[in-house]
């Protein structure tokens, strides 16, 4: 089978770590350029097991390898981003790991910015080598971007989050995702206080009472969500046209942006937004969800897409379809 892409130029979206030596344009200006060119859909790339059966493939390495490339060789330089599930590659062992890599691969020589979802997060020094292994340049498993998760604190991310900057990778923080278990830990109200903006950059949240706070107060109380989203907004802030640490914000969500206080607005970052399709999300949620943040929410389907395959015109009608419905929704 051919692996040639098929077709259709991708602006601004040139490959991290694609040689050159110049700074590497920053993600965020990168998919900002992928959203106006394509539609704000991201692509999911999720071989399950029926899926592979579905399209004639065995639930093997190489049948996730052989669907993986498909959906590439279908899409590639038609959608803005293509998100890979490490769970459905890694549950095949190193071969499956190897497929990724593969895929990977083949969405950089297609021109479509990759997110790579494995939703990392640990202690510091264990977190720089998973930054090393999803976000350095040469790296087999470095797409454009990573999901994260910032459970063990937002400052533990920080070697990603330095990492993504001088490689113009970008990054995806859980904030408030879209499986109805969510809320006991996101809506959760925390003791910390978020970083708050000053004009000339971030001011560090203070860590007990301010000198004209009465000692019996009791200290601010912000939701999880709205905690994360402040550290990403202190991250993202003056970047143009949007900052490189976005937020995953699961488009089923209902009204849980303003019932948890999350200040979307604020954040200057992308938002990739899962749910849409096969968990029932669809173009009235991506239009309610989101506030005026909408113009950068990354609207994500998998299954809804590929379960329109294996034949790659099936797969395009259907991503042509998931995208003017995002259009429609969030830049309407
Ligand atoms: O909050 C989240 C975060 C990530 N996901 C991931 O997105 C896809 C959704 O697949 P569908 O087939 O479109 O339901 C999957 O890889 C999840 O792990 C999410 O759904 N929600």
């Amino acid at each position: 089978m051919s692996r040639t892409p098929a077709g259709g130029a991708a602006v601004g979206t040139t490959p991290a770590g694609s040689g050159g030596g110049a700074s590497p344009v920053p993600f965020g200006a990168r998919l900002a350029g992928a959203m106006d060119a394509h539609g704000p859909l991201c692509v999911g790339i999720d071989p399950h097991a029926t899926l592979l059966q579905a399209w004639g493939l065995e639930d093997s390495a190489a049948g996730v390898r052989e669907f993986s490339l498909r959906v590439v060789d279908a899409l590639g330089g038609q959608v803005a981003a293509f998100k890979p599930q490490a769970a459905f590659y890694e549950r095949h062992g190193s071969a499956g790991v190897a497929a990724l890599e593969d895929t990977l691969a083949a969405a950089r020589a297609a021109g479509t910015l990759t997110i790579v979802d494995a939703k990392r997060g640990d202690i510091g020094s264990t977190m720089s080598a998973y930054a090393d292994a999803f976000l350095r340049d040469g790296s087999p498993l470095a797409g454009d971007a990573l999901t994260v998760s910032p459970y063990l604190g937002f400052g533990s991310l920080e070697p990603a989050v330095n990492l993504a900057e001088a490689t113009g990778r970008g990054l995806f923080v859980l904030c408030l995702t879209s499986n109805k278990e969510g809320p006991e830990v996101q809506h959760a109200r925390t003791g910390a206080t978020p970083p708050t903006m000053t004009g000339d950059g971030v001011t560090p949240a203070p860590s007990g009472a301010s000198s004209d706070t009465p000692p019996s107060a009791t200290p601010p109380s912000a939701t999880v969500a709205a905690v994360v989203a402040a550290h990403a907004a202190a991250v993202n802030a003056g970047a143009a046209p949007m900052g490189s640490v976005g937020l995953v914000v699961g488009a089923t969500i209902g009204d849980a942006v303003t019932s948890t206080g999350t200040d979307l607005d604020a954040v200057n970052g992308p938002l990739l937004a899962p749910g849409v399709g096969a968990q029932g999300a669809g173009e009235k949620e991506l239009a309610t969800t989101f506030g005026r943040a909408r113009g950068r929410v990354l609207a994500s389907s998998s299954r809804g897409i590929l379960r329109a395959g294996p034949a790659p015109h099936d797969l395009r009608a259907a991503a042509r379809q998931a995208a003017e419905d995002a259009t429609r929704a969030l830049r309407g």
